[in-house]
């Protein structure tokens, strides 16, 4: 196995069953499988990918965190020096933006320089003639998106909707940003770069 430097940190954060780690496994492994019975991420769970943006390849470090609160303290370990965070909320439930506003001023605090992006889960439940499903109106996130200066997905894990778009999208941006392809120091994080699968850091 080769081990690599990781460029990109990227870490998911939002409420618990509000569709992470159905997000990382359909664009990691392009799968969703509607029949497993949902299983609660504990800890974190760490995946990686190269992604060629023209001229530049650079490898994403993915850590999907645990959306319960009983997890909360170690959730905020792992968006430590993250370049961008996939804030999710799920489209069918109202309190998981509100959970994601929490996360967004936790990393406004705490995390300046980490880039957002809100990532609306589960598109397919709302999506034409099931339109009743949605609770989270496009146009508040848009507005909320505005004022902290982050952008907008609605995906569908199912579907795979927006899926390789959203984190093309965070790979493009860093790309786009010269002050991250300044000289880096020793302390750079090493870690083997092929996908995996999904792992307990408990
Ligand atoms: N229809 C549909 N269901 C989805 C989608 N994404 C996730 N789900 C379902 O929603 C449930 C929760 O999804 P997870 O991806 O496990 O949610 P999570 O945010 O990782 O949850 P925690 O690990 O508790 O933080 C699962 O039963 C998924 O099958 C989607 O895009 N469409």
């Amino acid at each position: 196995m080769s081990s690599s430097r990781v460029d990109l940190k990227v870490v998911l954060l939002g409420k618990e069953y509000g569709g992470k780690t159905s997000l990382v496994e359909r664009y990691l492994h392009d799968r969703f499988n509607a029949d497993l019975p949902y299983q609660n991420t504990i800890g974190a769970a760490y995946g990686a990918r190269r992604v060629k943006v023209g001229e530049h390849t650079v490898t994403m470090g993915i850590w999907d965190t645990a959306g319960s609160e009983r997890y909360e303290a170690m959730s905020r370990i792992y968006y430590r020096g993250a370049k961008a965070a996939i804030v999710c909320y799920d489209l069918t439930d109202s309190s998981s933006f509100d959970r994601a506003k929490f996360w967004v001023n936790e990393l406004r605090q705490h995390e300046e320089k980490c880039k957002i992006y809100l990532c609306g889960t589960k598109q397919d439940l709302v999506d034409g003639d099931l339109k009743k499903h949605r609770s989270v109106d496009y146009y508040n996130t848009t507005d909320f998106a505005d004022e902290i200066n982050a952008r907008v997905f609605e995906t569908s894990s199912k579907t795979g909707n927006n899926v390789r778009e959203l984190f093309y999208k965070v790979a493009e941006d860093f790309c786009n940003d010269p002050t991250n392809f300044q000289k880096q120091d020793d302390s750079t994080l090493h870690i083997y770069d092929e996908p995996q699968g999904k792992s307990c850091m408990c």
